[in-house]
């Protein structure tokens, strides 16, 4: 090939200057690339296709999804471009054998050409339902499979997981703690992002807040607590009131509130450790107006708590309102009923309305289950910090979205499979999802992309796409078509909303479904069907394909 082909025009080389770090053409599988040559070489240039990227089953034994990571997947269009080095390194890597000309082909390509329907992001999907529908030249629209596949996968698991805990956490506050756990940099950038759609309210994670606009919020770590052993310690114990004035000896102040609530709290003295206050002083004097503690390093009850009572006291004697405490070990719903209760104690004994309402973090190895047990138990937390189970989606680490050819140059594909389950959906599809008088979702409904929408108020047949007997009428009140074009003409063509606008959609889109389909144990599926055109495509197409075996 020669030098010129490869040198980028203008309009390249901005496409290529603008690509994402790690998010790119080569961030796929090999066979991709090899398909590419492969199509290539035996003229399927031209050829149109349509593919499929679906999941077949619900995670974490639920039965809904949110779909998240369609922006990302905008964005990958916007740049797709082999670069100069890109072309480089795939003629070292591919067999010598591979046409020159191919690799002219390949460093011309560009997302130009593909139209990309997908469901909003951050609503509610179901199985078998495509989350996105990519038309375009065959040999692109391969070439994006393992990278959509890669930007839906986890972004839609982790925001259903965040959603879950979400749900079970009622209203409580939920803060993503996850980056030290994450599979790596970017699995926890994605997690606090998509933590923070499915509706989380903050994250400790410093980039995600600068990248996304998330709230970061955070305490400190038991280091702090423990890098102080003593009084002497503290190279300045002296904090201004908040109205101004003389600064005042906090640390002064602290032991006297802590001799005073001895008696209050029913502890011994003498059990509290003074490297704790001391550090406990440090840390309020270095954030008067922000002071949260950890109070588990060495004894809740015996220690942290009244440490923490008594710094919050002096800090309140000079003007200024403590946050709350964070309990990172022993029995979460045990210590937060504790730790209220001396809270309730002292705001009565001390006339401190607000004492009562302190916060109350829970944090240490989390999930959902743990947050409905507590519920069950009774608790008096106000807020939960979770990383590991969340960010690591423990319960179940994949979704298995796949990305599958349904039509090529306007016929029909279909994959057969021993697994009923596996088997594609053929042709261009669209889909609905129908609604009730009452406001809930009835029903995903798949039809050929020929056939007449269906309407409210009019009688719909809904068959279950492989079992012939299970069919139902459906009257929706409201009809709600599921995918819109996002990219056509090489452009982003819908308005792309804010993560708020995501988070939100994720709230509202899961009030649409009954409480025994989002509940927790045993939830009841939702119900998937295809028109009765589409049953009886799908069915003659699967009988055309499947070979007649013969006994012998
Ligand atoms: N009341 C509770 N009900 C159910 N699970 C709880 C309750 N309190 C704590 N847990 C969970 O029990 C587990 C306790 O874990 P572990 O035994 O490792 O912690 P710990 O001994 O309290 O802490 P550490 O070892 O850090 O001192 C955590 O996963 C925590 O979230
Ligand atoms: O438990 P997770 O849900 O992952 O939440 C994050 C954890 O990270 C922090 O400490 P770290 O676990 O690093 O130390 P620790 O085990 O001593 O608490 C924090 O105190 C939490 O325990
Ligand atoms: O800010 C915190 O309390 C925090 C942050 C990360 C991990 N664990 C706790
Ligand atoms: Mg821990």
């Amino acid at each position: 090939m020669s030098q010129e082909t490869t040198v980028p025009s203008p309009n390249e080389r901005e496409r290529r200057l603008g690509q994402n770090g790690i998010v790119q053409p080569l961030l796929t599988d090999l066979y991709q690339i090899t398909m590419a040559y492969a199509y290539w070489k035996s003229g399927k240039t031209k050829d149109t296709s349509v593919f499929d990227l679906f999941f077949r089953k619900n995670p974490f034994q639920g039965e809904f999804t949110i779909f998240a990571g369609l922006e990302e997947c905008l964005k990958f269009l916007e740049k797709f471009h082999f670069s100069h080095s890109d072309i480089e390194y795939l003629k070292q890597t591919l067999p010598p054998t591979i046409e020159d000309e191919f690799f002219v082909f390949l460093s011309k390509l560009t997302a130009d050409e593909v139209t990309l329907y997908a469901m909003e992001e951050g609503s509610v999907a179901f199985p078998r339902v495509p989350l996105m529908r990519i038309e375009g030249p065959l040999i692109i629209v391969q070439l994006l499979e393992t990278t959509f596949l890669t930007l839906v996968n986890y972004a839609s698991l982790m925001a259903t997981n965040a959603a879950r805990y979400r749900m079970a956490a009622g209203d409580l506050k939920l803060l993503e703690f996850g980056l030290r756990r994450a599979q790596g940099p970017d699995g926890g950038l994605s997690a606090s992002k998509y933590s923070y759609i499915g509706g989380f309210d903050g994250t400790s994670n410093v980039l995600a807040g600068k990248l996304f606009n998330i709230p970061v919020k955070g305490t400190h770590a038991h280091a702090y607590i423990t890098s102080f052993t003593s009084f002497s310690e503290l190279r300045s114990q002296t904090l201004t009131p908040k109205d101004g004035g003389e600064p005042r000896d906090l640390l002064q102040l602290a032991v006297k509130w802590r001799t005073e609530l001895v008696p209050l709290f029913k502890v011994v003295g003498t059990e509290a450790s003074d490297g704790e206050l001391a550090a406990l002083i440090s840390f309020a004097i270095a954030f008067p107006d922000g002071f949260m503690a950890l109070v588990d390093t060495y004894d809740v009850k015996r220690s942290g708590l009244l440490n923490f009572c008594a710094v919050a006291l002096a800090l309140s004697e000079l003007g200024y309102q403590a946050l709350g405490i964070r309990i990172d070990s022993g029995d979460l719903a045990y210590l937060s009923n504790v730790a209220r209760e001396y809270f309730s104690k002292i705001s009565i004994n001390y006339n401190i309305p607000w004492f009562k309402d302190l916060m109350i973090m829970a944090s240490n190895d989390i999930n959902e289950e743990t947050i409905l047990s507590l519920n069950d138990q009774g608790h008096k937390i106000d807020c939960f910090g979770i990383g590991t189970h969340l960010v690591t989606c423990q319960r179940q680490p994949a979704l298995g979205c796949v990305y599958k050819l349904v039509e090529l140059n306007g016929q029909p594909r279909i994959k057969l499979s021993q697994d009923v389950g596996k088997v594609t959906m053929p042709g261009r599809k669209d889909a609905y999802r129908l609604y009730s008088e009452s406001g809930h979702a009835l029903i995903d409904l798949l039809q050929r992309s020929v056939e007449e929408e269906p309407e409210p108020g009019n009688k719909v047949l809904c068959r279950h796409p492989f079992e012939e007997s299970k069919r139902a009428y459906v009257i929706p009140s409201k009809v709600e078509k599921l995918h819109k074009p996002y990219w056509n003409n090489g452009r982003i063509c819908a308005p792309l909303p804010n993560l708020q606008i995501i988070r939100k959609r994720v709230r509202t889109s899961l009030k649409t479904l009954r409480p025994d389909i989002k509940r927790n144990l045993n939830p009841t599926p939702f119900k998937v069907a295809v028109s009765d055109r589409l049953y009886n495509f799908l069915h003659d197409l699967w009988l055309e394909n499947a070979p007649i075996g013969e006994l012998s």
